[in-house]
């Protein structure tokens, strides 16, 4: 999966957040979007992913055979995890994992017990998730986007909420399982996009 930019922008009402953007971001790789509090990278991640409209120009997706993809489609080619994404917390951990895997394929070779003992939360897996902590919901949040077999992951301020040993953990997990993905991470942290190879400033578009 390819993903292009031409010419994109995007404005609120009057407010301009980013214009003229022309960028393609190939697979495999691994690119960060960066840039100040505020300068747009959230925006932009959410436009990539078809999730919100463009002001102005186009974003195209390409699939590994060169078939532009539908913007119906878009959806089933991405994993996103992002600070204000809902999860239903009403779901214990085991149900949430066997509800999102019922949509997309976990990655090849992976069950659902093996997930939750990679997070870590074995102990935890039969507790509803509004009684996590902060840092275990994140890694609840991150382990729906790693774990799920989509040729792009996208990801927001990744390592919200953890702390040293999630950072680690996330690290790992992006070793092991991002590898060979198209992966776009909008952060301010290096700890985030430690594995970014590619750098796009989105404040370079104002
Ligand atoms: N739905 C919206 N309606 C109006 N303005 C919005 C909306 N979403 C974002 N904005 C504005 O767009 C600008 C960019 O916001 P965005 O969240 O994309 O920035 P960011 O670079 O991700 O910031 P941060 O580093 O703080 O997460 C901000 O001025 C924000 O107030």
């Amino acid at each position: 999966m390819d993903i292009s930019l031409h010419q994109v922008g995007k404005r609120f009402q009057r407010h301009r957040v980013f214009k003229d953007i022309t960028y393609t971001f190939t697979s495999p790789g691994a690119y960060a979007l960066l840039g100040p509090n505020g300068s747009g990278k959230s925006t932009l991640l959410r436009v990539i992913a078809g999730m919100q409209q463009p002001s102005a120009g186009k974003v195209t997706h390409t699939d590994s055979n060169g078939k532009v993809v539908e913007a119906s489609g878009v959806f089933h080619s991405i994993s996103f995890c992002a600070p204000g994404q809902e999860i239903v917390e009403e779901f214990t951990l085991r149900e949430f994992l066997g509800f999102h895997f019922s949509f997309k394929p976990l990655i090849k070779g992976l069950s659902i017990e093996q997930v939750i003992d990679i997070m870590g939360l074995t102990a935890a897996a039969d507790k509803p998730i509004y009684d996590y902590s902060s840092g275990m919901k994140q890694r609840v949040k991150l382990a729906q986007a790693i774990f799920a077999d989509t040729p792009v992951l996208m990801l927001d301020e990744p390592c919200t909420n953890l702390d040293e040993r999630g950072v680690g953990q996330y690290r790992q997990w992006m070793d092991t399982y991002a590898a060979g993905r198209l992966v776009l991470i909008a952060s301010n942290d290096p700890r985030e996009y430690y594995c970014c190879t590619h750098h796009l400033r989105v404040e370079d578009h104002l």
